[in-house]
């Protein structure tokens, strides 16, 4: 029997490689060796969208940045021979976690999707289970998930270099996925697995692959394929499709149930056009053989480019106009303006070196890739633009690898499709533009029941390197923390190259009905754009839609468009403004040791590479809000292992806040219940000040202590605030006239920040909704963000709370959130029907807003019962959710801490108050 450190190393030397989203190509050397090639994946991961390991979050089953599966070595033994190379672990306690991979081996690229799976470990503690019980989750109504939660990435390789290919799944043990579950094998193929593939390479490599790999190959349909991989993405991806006109990028939403019918072109070596009625539904109606590899080919002869990236670069600085003959050529510098042509619009590609007397020699390559670029996409805009006219479709969406989320192609099909169909017909294109196929293939798998993963389930996540470009650093693959950081360190001049914003080019026009030069043109092809713009696909199948969302389609979470560039400029110098000082709390949060240090280091560097890359182009990482920016903070922070950065300083305000609950407790019920309710709102609202993401206030602090500035808070409020419906909530809860009161039967506080924020805010106001016997459930962060509470910390706060406060202990005794308590409701001593409960759920979330799309199971089934929602913190009411409509009635409470928004949302002024009450819709 092995010992654990042996089991251990083994299982590292096994598993050095880190989960990535990779592309392999631009590789000069075609016969590498294994370890140069393992060297060269680490080197991608670093520069493109690497994923990185995290450790895991203790005991929080809600994991939006889920780190890669932990092995549970515990019980592992050593199956066979000890002595052997690779033996074979047996891991009686690991969980569920398989792979599964398909493929679509094209005639230029391979496309590998590959789903890691682990599970949501459930944490089965006293506390989470009452408030299940009492919130009606049991395991029986609860949905059950077929799908634990995983990963899904996407990775390309060049098909000439199939075998990187063969040594990526190789190294990765992906062709070992649906094997004995409680087996993970090092080394030893499986006889009997089965790949899925699709693509021509199916056929022409499945040799090569029972050879290599040991693997039988299961060749799928390619247009079936093809057809199958988009309805997935245009279903389950939010803001996958996307419009190019002219330089700018719009996201579209497309709502699921008015999909089809629609035409797919997909453009790769060459290309398919396909007419979709639905899921399986579908005919290829055309195609071009002047396609991907048509531009990629020629390109390639005549301009001796040795890689296609670099064919496309060159067209950046290209003018078409030396080989291209225009209108204005023939017509003597005029307009052909009686048929709509300019003098500028191509008439004949390539025309001109029929009468230049020209060798190759005398063109410039730049010239000659434009002007087969152009050749090449606008053909495949009219031809699909001519289809969609055949059969009446308004939408056309581009997939294929020769798109390359590249500005100047999309804008030259945009173009042609817009031309010709003279804007009836829309061309769209898909972030997953090129894994189409290899989607379909895995789709097709019958058993891992990913087949209906839903938008809400999916979190998309950039790791660490993914703003980084270029570059040739060498060595070992990235393994732990450590190497990450030296990494960024490494890194840094990288990092500095591409932190001065890139002027977007000035929207220009394409000129009189004919074809000129579309404004993208100048617009910067990052050296890296080959390295995916998608990121891993997190999968949260305990995610759910917020149920109580009046209209969850047209819900859109951000309330500040980052598109507009000012805005973003203004948001991208107050995060970076933030920077020194988040490092320094982040730092001390971890012991201020050396370690830390340079942890704070590489997570400034991550960060701010993060905000250059977005700053550059916003869309890189999908739609951008505020809300995106705020969490990828906190993403960042956690990448580099600050798990809690504002830790002491919650710990600080919330003994403060609870040495003050007494006295203020005892104010509050001396008064009647409307004045009670008036000072109960106003105390949500002044406590609300303590928000240490807020520069502003973050400078106050220095002014006084918790307490001190508590008060001077508290004195300031006055009424009317800048938003005030405090009379019409009043109404509703007091009764006015002929109106009754209303008694909520279950309110839902979503709580903002610690100390004073939470203690002496929100609980006063839930203890209010409790004595008046509505239920009351703390909606509160599964990670830290900023100094938010968490759901963790929530049953520690109100049970020192409840120690001062009968009417809080009760309820908090009948929610289940008192340990001693519990063990008396088992004991069955303690009558729990005395107060309605008071109850704690995760929101799902780990950042300082909500996306009410995507909430934890917990939380979606409170909802259930709830008919008060109470939003609070500039984060989750003002950021996010301002223009949010429920079902229900609704109560916005914020304290604005930033003069911009004040002006830009409410017209007023920093440390203006919002109390916005809308009562159901
Ligand atoms: N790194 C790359 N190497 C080769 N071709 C690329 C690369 N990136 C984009 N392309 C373009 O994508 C085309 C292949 O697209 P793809 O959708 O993968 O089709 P296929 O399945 O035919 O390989 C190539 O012909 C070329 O025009
Ligand atoms: C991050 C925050 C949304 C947190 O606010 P809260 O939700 O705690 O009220 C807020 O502090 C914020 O927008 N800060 C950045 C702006 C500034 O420094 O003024
Ligand atoms: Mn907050």
């Amino acid at each position: 029997m092995a010992n654990l450190t042996e089991i251990q190393q083994t299982i590292a030397k096994n598993d050095c490689l880190n989960d990535s989203n990779t592309s392999f190509n631009n590789t000069k050397n075609n016969n590498k060796s294994d370890k140069d090639f393992v060297e060269r994946e680490a080197r991608e991961q670093r520069e493109g969208g690497g994923e990185q390991d995290m450790a895991p979050i203790g005991g929080n089953p809600i994991h939006r940045s889920s780190s890669r599966p932990q092995l549970d070595v515990s019980g592992a033994a050593i199956q066979g021979n000890f002595e052997e190379r690779d033996p074979t672990i047996l891991l009686p306690n690991q969980s569920d976690d398989i792979s599964h991979l398909a493929l679509d081996i094209g005639g230029s690229l391979i496309k590998l999707v590959y789903f890691s799976r682990h599970e949501d470990r459930p944490v089965n503690d006293r506390i989470k289970k009452t408030i299940k019980e009492r919130l009606g989750i049991s395991n029986g109504n609860r949905r059950s998930y077929p799908v634990l939660g995983g990963r899904l990435h996407f990775v390309k390789f060049e098909t000439n270099k199939i075998n990187q290919c063969l040594d990526f799944i190789s190294s990765k043990q992906l062709h070992c996925g649906g094997m004995d579950a409680h087996l993970w094998h090092s080394g030893v193929s499986n006889e009997n697995a089965v790949i899925k593939a699709t693509g021509g390479g199916a056929y022409k490599y499945a040799d090569l692959f029972k050879e290599r790999l040991g693997v039988s190959i299961e060749k799928e349909d390619e247009m079936n394929c093809l057809v199958a991989g988009a309805n997935f993405l245009l279903k389950a991806i939010r803001h996958e499709a996307f419009t190019h006109m002219e330089g700018h990028k719009a996201f579209v939403q497309i709502d699921q149930n008015d999909l089809f019918p629609y035409l797919l072109v997909n453009v790769g070596s060459g290309v398919s056009i396909i007419k979709v009625d639905g899921d399986g539904k579908f005919q290829r109606v055309s195609g071009t053989n002047v396609g991907g590899g048509t531009y990629w080919g020629l390109g390639k002869l005549l301009t001796k480019c040795n890689s296609f990236d670099e064919l496309l670069e060159l067209s950046q600085r290209g003018d078409n106009r030396t080989i291209d003959m225009l209108v204005g050529d023939i017509y003597g510098g005029m307009d052909y303006s009686k048929i709509g042509l300019s003098a500028s619009t191509i008439a004949s590609s390539f025309g001109k070196a029929i009468s230049d007397n020209k060798d190759l020699e005398d063109y410039r390559s730049e010239d000659i890739s434009l002007s087969l670029l152009r050749m090449i996409s606008y053909n495949i805009g009219q031809i699909s633009y001519l289809n969609a006219l055949r059969f009446g479709l308004k939408r056309i969406f581009f997939g294929g690898f020769f798109i390359r989320g590249h500005a100047y192609t999309m804008d030259t099909i945009s173009f042609a499709v817009q031309f010709w169909s003279k804007g009836t017909s829309q061309a769209m294109f898909l972030r997953h533009e090129g894994f189409l196929g290899a989607l379909g293939a895995f789709m097709s798998y019958e058993k891992h029941g990913l087949d209906d993963l839903m938008v809400h389930q999916l979190v998309e996540r950039f790791p660490m390197g993914a703003p980084y470009i270029g570059g040739n650093v060498h060595g070992p693959p990235l393994g732990d923390l450590n190497e990450k950081i030296s990494w960024m360190e490494k890194f840094i001049l990288k990092g500095t190259e591409i932190t001065a914003p890139v002027p977007m080019a000035p929207p220009g026009t394409t000129g009189l009905g004919g074809f000129e030069v579309p404004s993208s043109r100048g617009g910067i092809l990052r050296p890296d754009a080959s390295k995916l713009n998608v990121g891993v696909l997190h999968l949260v199948p305990t995610l759910e839609v917020f149920p109580l969302l009046a209209d969850p389609k047209m819900y859109e979470p951000n309330t500040i468009d980052l598109s507009d560039p000012g805005e973003l400029e203004y948001w991208f110098t107050v995060l970076s403004g933030h920077l020194p000082d988040l490092v320094d709390k982040a730092v001390a949060s971890e012991g201020g040791t050396d370690d830390a240090k340079r942890r704070g280091d590489a997570f400034a560097r991550a960060f701010s590479a993060h905000l250059a890359r977005l700053m550059e182009e916003p869309a890189a990482y999908g739609k951008l809000g505020l809300a995106n920016l705020l969490e990828l903070r906190e993403e960042c922070l956690r990448e580099f292992h600050f798990f809690d950065a504002y830790r002491s300083i919650k710990q600080r305000e919330n003994e403060a806040s609870l040495a003050v609950l007494p006295d203020l407790l005892m104010e509050i019920d001396s008064m009647d219940e409307e004045t009670r309710l008036l000072k109960l709102v106003e105390g949500v609202l002044a406590a609300n000040i303590f928000d240490w993401g807020s520069r502003a206030c973050v400078d106050l602090y220095h002014k006084g202590t918790i307490i001190e500035i508590y008060r001077m808070s508290r004195n300031k409020m006055q009424r009317p605030w800048r938003v005030d419906n405090f009379d019409a909530f009043k109404e509703r809860m007091l009764g006015f006239g002929d109106k009754k009161p209303y008694q909520h039967k279950r309110a839902l506080l979503f709580v903002d920040n610690s100390g004073a924020d939470i203690i002496l805010g929100m609980l006063p106001l839930a203890r209010e909704l409790l004595r008046r016997g509505t239920e009351v459930v703390l909606v509160a962060n599964s990670l830290p963000a900023l100094n938010d509470v968490t759901a963790m910390e929530l049953p520690d706060i109100v049970a020192e709370a409840a120690k001062h406060c009968d009417i809080l202990r009760r309820a908090a005794e009948a929610g289940g959130l008192l340990v001693d308590a519990m063990i008396n409701i088992q004991d069955g001593s303690i009558d729990s029907s005395s107060s309605v409960p008071l109850m704690v759920v995760e929101n799902g979330c780990g950042s300082p807003c909500i996306d009410l799309r995507q909430v934890s199971s917990e939380l979606a089934a409170a909802a259930k019962e709830a008919d008060l929602v109470i939003l609070e913190g500039m984060g989750r009411s003002l950021h996010t959710n301002f223009n949010a409509k429920f079902r229900c009635d609704a109560l916005k409470l914020a304290m604005v801490k930033n003069q911009r928004l004040a002006e830009k949302l409410i017209k007023g002024s920093i440390y203006d108050c919002v109390c916005r009450f809308e009562p159901a819709s």
